[in-house]
């Protein structure tokens, strides 16, 4: 049984175009399936875990972005009788880039219903402020990015460059715009037991994968398929500094800096005694502390296969 939720509104309505596509296949036709538009924000995690439930084994096809997986994730990502597959649909689709999942859409649907390549992926989990636990699919970052993250969110030209596919941008203009108020912050590290006193720090960033805001390789070598999470720190650096290094980001050449560091860890712990911003797969909020590691229940993706 394959169980399709849609975005519509994801990628400008892309996420939906693309499933009246896949509808006049052939392959559509034959397989037994339900599907699910989805109506607001946060309704994508109700209608997962309603599958979920469920005793029956099923393919959840996630048809949007990043957002839209978040939700599909932390609704049926503890069930062990769900397969998650995810056609790109969204604005930024990290996800599924790390996922390896590319190019047309009905290729990648035949693909999923072939079936023969899922594999176990390991996202990560956190709680903000002790809060109950959450998984994020993509990553959570304390800090700078995470103001940038909210100043792009909240910016009238978010839209503006979404439409002209340069997405980009955004967060270039975010990035000056956050970099001129900025002040960098005394952050309480933890990895693995290993506590740290981070005095000017910028930003930490905890990843299940490399990808970053459509692309951006932030976070080098980290493994959806790894049982660990990795992190980066940018500290001890100068305003001019970060946006040669942001730039950088782009090439995946920030890490030979030496205000960057890369770690790995299975358990993490992040506090300050001032409000962090942090972000969350691309949501912004604010927290004291907060504490990540993977979710010991692996995730069985189906991967797309090369013809
Ligand atoms: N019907 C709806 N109306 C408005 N928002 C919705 C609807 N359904 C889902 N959403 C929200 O849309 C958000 C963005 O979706 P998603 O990330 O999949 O697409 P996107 O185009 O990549 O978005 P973004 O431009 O924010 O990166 C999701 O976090 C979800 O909560």
């Amino acid at each position: 049984m394959y169980v399709f939720i849609v975005n519509p509104k994801a990628g400008k309505g892309k996420a939906k175009r693309i499933f009246e596509k896949i509808k006049e296949t052939d392959s559509y036709q034959q397989i037994n399936s339900e599907y699910y538009f989805t109506k607001y924000p946060g309704h994508g995690e109700k209608i997962a875990r309603e599958i979920a439930r469920k005793s029956l084994p099923e393919t959840i096809i996630v048809i949007g972005g990043d957002g839209t997986v978040h939700e599909v994730i932390n609704g049926a990502g503890d069930y062990k009788n769900i397969r998650i597959a995810v056609i790109p649909g969204g604005s930024g689709n990290d996800f599924a880039r790390s996922c390896g999942i590319k190019g047309n859409a009905a290729e990648i649907f035949e693909n999923i219903i072939r079936g023969e390549n899922s594999e176990s992926y390991w996202v990560g989990q956190y709680t903000l402020n002790k809060q109950l636990k959450k998984n994020f699919v993509n990553s959570i970052g304390f800090g700078f990015d995470a103001q940038i993250a909210n100043k792009a969110n909240h910016s009238f030209y978010k839209h503006i460059f979404n439409f002209l596919r340069l997405g980009k941008v955004t967060y270039i203009i975010a990035l000056i715009q956050v970099l001129i108020q900025f002040q960098p912050m005394q952050i309480e590290l933890e990895v693995d037991g290993r506590p740290r006193k981070l005095q000017n720090c910028w930003m930490i960033a905890c990843g299940n994968h490399p990808y970053y805001g459509g692309g951006m390789k932030i976070i080098p070598g980290a493994a959806n398929r790894s049982d660990r999470i990795s992190l980066i720190i940018i500290h001890e650096i100068s305003k001019w500094k970060v946006l040669t290094l942001f730039f950088t980001v782009f090439f995946g050449k920030h890490t030979s800096f030496k205000e960057v560091e890369v770690l790995e860890g299975r358990k993490i712990k992040v506090s300050s005694q001032h409000l962090l911003h942090v972000q969350v797969d691309g949501e912004t909020a604010v927290c004291y502390q907060s504490q990540i590691e993977k979710n010991p229940t692996p995730l069985s993706v189906v991967r797309q296969t090369k013809k």
